[in-house]
Order: C-alpha cells, then sequence, then structure tokens
C-alpha cells in the first residue's frame, strides 16, 4: 500500500513539466509513481522526460486521480482550454497568484486544491502549503498531502489569503537562498579565496546550516549565538549583516514582501481575464 496506488490505477495528468512540474515528477517517480500512470502534457518537453517511459502529449485518460497544473501563471488560460472538463478527478495547481475562483470558473464543480510548492521537491526536501476549494473533502485534501508528502513537508493553511504570502517566502525562497550561496561566494572571492574553493564553502556551509537549523532542538537565533564567540570573528560578521537599516533583515522584508505583492498582482490579472 503506497500513496501512488490509486494514481497508478487511474493516472495522473501534468501539464506543464518545466522547473517545478518536473522536480515534483522526479520526486515522485523516485519515490513509486509508476511512469506508465503519468499523462504528461507540454508542447516542448524536455529531452531528459523523453525516454522516461511517460505518455507525452497523450490523449488522457478517462478519469484520472489527478490533473496537476504547473504552467506559468500567464499560460494558464491556454492550458485550462486545452483539458476537457473531468469529473472526479482532484485538480492541482501550483500555480502562483492564481486563484481558486479562477479554477472553478474553469472546472465548474470541480474539487480544486491550490499548492504551492518548491524545486527542492526534486529531491524529497520541498515544503508544499495547501489549501482546497469548497467541495475538498477531507479525503481530497488527504490525498493532496499524501502527493506532495512525497516530495517533502506539507502544511495546510488556514485561508486562500496566505497563499500569496508563502509564495512569496517559500515558493520563490530557494531562489533568495542559492544568492546567497552566490553572494557568499562572491565574497570568499574578495577576501582571496580560488572561486571552486568559494563556491564549495559557501554551498556546503549553507547545506549544512540548512539541515542542522532543521534537526535541532534549538531555535536558529539560538543556532547563531552558538556561533558566535563574544569579540570573535562572526560578531565581527554579524555587526554588518545585522544591521537594523541596512543589514538582512529589513532588506528579507522588501524581497518577500516584492514577492507577495507581486502574487496578488497576478491573481488580480488573472481573474480579471477569467479563463
Ligand atoms: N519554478 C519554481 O520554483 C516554482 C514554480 N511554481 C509555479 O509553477 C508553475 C510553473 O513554473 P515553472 O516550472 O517555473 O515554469 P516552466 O516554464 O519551467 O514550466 C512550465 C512548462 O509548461 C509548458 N507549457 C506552456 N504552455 C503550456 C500549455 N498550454 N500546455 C502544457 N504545457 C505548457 C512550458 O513550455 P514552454 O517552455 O515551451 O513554454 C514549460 O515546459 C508556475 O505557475 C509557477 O508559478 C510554484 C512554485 C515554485
Ligand atoms: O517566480 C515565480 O513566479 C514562481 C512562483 C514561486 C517560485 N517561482
Amino acid at each position: 500500500m503506497s500513496e501512488f496506488d490509486d494514481i497508478n490505477k487511474r493516472g495522473l495528468v501534468l501539464v506543464g513539466c518545466g522547473r517545478m512540474g518536473g522536480a515534483m515528477l522526479k520526486g515522485w517517480l523516485a519515490r513509486g509513481l509508476n511512469p506508465g500512470a503519468v499523462t504528461v502534457i507540454d508542447p516542448k518537453l524536455a529531452p531528459e522526460w523523453q525516454s522516461a517511459g511517460l505518455r507525452v502529449n497523450a490523449p488522457l485518460p478517462d478519469n484520472p486521480a489527478v490533473l496537476v497544473l504547473a504552467v506559468k501563471p500567464q499560460m494558464m488560460a491556454d492550458a485550462l482550454g486545452e483539458v476537457p472538463v473531468l469529473t472526479d478527478t482532484l485538480v492541482l495547481s501550483v500555480a502562483a497568484g492564481t486563484t481558486i475562483a479562477t479554477y472553478e470558473a474553469a472546472f465548474p464543480g470541480a474539487t480544486i486544491v491550490r499548492v504551492m510548492p518548491n524545486t527542492p521537491a526534486a529531491i524529497g526536501q520541498g515544503i508544499s502549503a495547501l489549501i482546497g476549494n469548497a467541495r475538498a473533502t477531507d479525503a481530497d485534501l488527504d490525498m493532496a498531502e499524501a502527493l506532495m508528502g512525497a516530495v517533502g513537508r506539507v502544511v495546510r493553511l488556514e485561508s486562500e489569503d496566505q497563499m500569496d504570502a508563502v509564495t512569496g517566502l517559500s515558493g520563490s525562497g530557494p531562489a533568495y537562498v542559492f544568492h546567497m550561496i552566490e553572494a557568499m561566494a562572491q565574497a570568499g572571492q574578495a577576501v582571496g579565496l580560488s572561486p571552486e574553493l568559494s563556491l564549495e564553502l559557501a554551498r556546503m556551509t549553507v547545506a549544512g546550516a540548512g539541515a542542522l537549523a532543521v534537526d535541532a532542538d534549538e531555535d536558529p537565533a539560538i543556532l547563531r549565538e552558538n556561533v558566535t564567540s563574544p569579540g570573535g570573528t562572526t560578531a565581527a560578521g554579524l555587526m554588518v549583516l545585522m544591521n537594523e537599516e541596512h543589514g538582512l533583515r529589513p532588506l528579507m522584508k522588501r524581497t518577500v514582501a516584492a514577492a507577495t505583492a507581486r502574487g496578488r498582482e497576478l491573481g488580480r490579472d488573472l481573474e480579471r481575464g477569467g479563463k
């Protein structure tokens, strides 16, 4: 018995197999999803997927268990137009901004679950937040949670209003962390290290600190203090990074706020445009 039993029987349709759809699919296949149960609709599917045993741009199964929508919000109207009305299929969207109301207009009477995952799903280390429409039963939400739980952790939201903020934090967040690695590596070079050594040190420092932050019982603030010897090197570095006016905190606040606002804007545009 696995979380994929029903899906392996009835099928999963993935519309859009780019960076996010591909990351989830990679994670699902690694954890027991049968490639033959997956129909991928993507006009320019990347070559790496062509020989994976998937049903590529093939007719949809009659009654798939799940339809996963993973195209750019701006492409969603086109993508929705390509999919027939499906009864008894869970519609699961990962698109930023695109609201449940938009999907309800496209699929009247359907069960919709909106999810915000992130790309570490590809290695089973994602975090997804989800919320269903009024029709979504506990069983539907459990199914969505099982699917996303196969590629990382899952949290359920209380209100769809939280989704843009989640997108601005954890959906976009891996990019902030990758940029932090880039910035640390460049800073290492600026103090005399080679590019290769600098990148390796930055990458593993972020990976190790992230893993410790997840594993440890202590709060990140305590973990930070554990690194910081009074009058030592970390204190000197943090004096710059934790500057109340120009440090990371105000910068991160503006970063997440800008991403959140963009999610809201995308949602408004799409609702105005309808399907
Ligand atoms: N990337 C990320 O980290 C995250 C993305 N998301 C969400 O995931 C969704 C996809 O983003 P991302 O994976 O980055 O985008 P990508 O452009 O990498 O992937 C989208 C894929 O869908 C294809 N596509 C375009 N139009 C259609 C169509 N009508 N039918 C089927 N497939 C189509 C694209 O093909 P082509 O390239 O030829 O246009 C592309 O391969 C977005 O809505 C985004 O908000 C959510 C969380 C994180
Ligand atoms: O940049 C974007 O719009 C998508 C949503 C979250 C991550 N990538």
